[in-house]
């Protein structure tokens, strides 16, 4: 694939005049949430395959085969309008100083996002770039610090999470976790649950890893380097990411470079179709797109009080996410046989209505 660089379109206004889609019915989830009895044995359930609601299905439309993610609102027109758009909205995440900027930069094949060696961060806030690759429409988003612990202190109203949002909707079709060769840290951990946090456990689903430093490899193959390393968290995050990953050589010559990024959208192109053309949504991107008739600022203090709600009810939604946070299958279902059977205890034991005697 040979890239032909351009600027198709602008930035992005809050993202929100490009493939307005209206929100269909809230997902089941939110829905089941809103229940209070099932709340505690949902994630039980849900992993231990009783609930199928969070698992991606494939569901047979008009004769064909289509995967459906339980976070898409999309439906089959949906699906194809998103492909026949042919735009791709790339979200570049991950620590600090990992090289963000730089594969920006590599994408969009010129300098358009700051990028330098520092010990402070260097991105402050989110910045979009654009360009053409073969048939699509690239839209690359670039972070600050937005996953790391660190950020309630610096972003209290959730103001720049809410550009990040506005700038990705109607969400992004790839999210690239960042990393460098060799030094996957805490902080990289961090970082990725920080990612989580902030989209939802499903964004997994449209995640690629991306590492730095290709040279590093010194031609070796970077999937044996997954296969082999003894760092156990970054061989889990690369399964949970569905095997995608690719190396960066940022520093590279402009023809190897080019080479690189036709690797990493070969998997983009991959998980496109995978989603049938659809991108990554959740509540909060269904919100935005509802905002299409507000000013920016208005749009923003919707978002940034959305999320602000979100995080407040975050021990809840980190119990939905328990199940898939690392426990062992065996844990998990002894963990849900547990519940299960202190809910029948309790059951057992309430006390019931006296008899009335007349
Ligand atoms: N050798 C080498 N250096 C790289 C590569 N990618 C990025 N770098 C360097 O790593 C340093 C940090 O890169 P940035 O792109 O600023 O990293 P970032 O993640 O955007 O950093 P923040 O904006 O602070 O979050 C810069 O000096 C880059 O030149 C690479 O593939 N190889």
């Amino acid at each position: 694939m040979g890239q032909q660089e351009s600027d198709c379109r602008n930035t992005n206004s809050f993202g929100l005049s490009s493939g307005q889609i209206c929100p269909l019915s809230p997902l089941a989830r939110e829905r089941l949430f809103t229940q209070p009895l099932p709340l505690l044995f949902l994630p039980c359930w849900c992993q231990m395959g009783l609930n199928t609601v969070t698992c991606r299905k494939q569901v047979i439309m008009g004769g064909r085969k289509m995967p459906r993610d339980e976070e898409n609102a999309y439906g089959f027109q949906e699906f194809r309008s998103a492909l026949q758009e042919r735009r791709l909205r790339l979200l570049l995440a991950g620590r600090s100083g990992t090289g963000k900027s730089a594969t920006g930069n590599s994408i969009l094949q010129r300098k358009h996002f700051l990028s330098r060696l520092a010990t402070t961060a260097v991105t402050r806030a989110c910045a979009t770039g654009s360009c053409c690759w073969a048939s699509w429409d690239v839209e690359v988003l670039d972070t600050p610090d937005l996953f790391s612990p660190e950020v309630a202190q610096a972003d209290p109203g959730f103001k720049e999470r809410g550009r990040c949002y506005l700038l990705s909707a109607p969400g992004p079709h790839a999210v690239l976790l960042v990393t460098q060769l060799g030094r996957f840290t805490a902080q990289d951990l961090q970082a990725w649950r920080g990612v989580k946090a902030l989209f939802g456990a499903g964004i997994a689903a449209h995640a690629v890893v991306v590492f730095t430093r290709r040279e590093d490899l010194d031609g070796g193959s970077l999937q044996q380097y997954v296969r082999d390393t003894d760092n156990r968290a970054l061989r889990e995050l690369v399964a949970e990411c569905g095997g995608r990953c690719c190396a960066f050589d940022n520093r590279a010559a402009d023809g190897e470079r080019e080479a690189q990024v036709g690797e990493l959208m070969g998997l983009v192109e991959e998980l496109v179709r995978d989603h049938g053309g659809a991108p990554y949504t959740n509540d909060v991107y269904r919100l935005a797109q509802t905002l299409g008739g507000l000013s920016p600022e208005e749009r923003l203090r919707r978002v940034a009080e959305r999320l602000a709600a979100r995080a407040r009810t975050w021990p809840l939604a980190g119990l939905w996410r328990w199940p898939k946070a690392g426990l062992g299958t065996r844990c998990k279902l002894g963990l849900a046989a547990l519940l299960g059977a202190l809910f029948l205890l309790y059951l057992l034991c309430r006390r019931r209505p006296e008899a009335v005697t007349v």
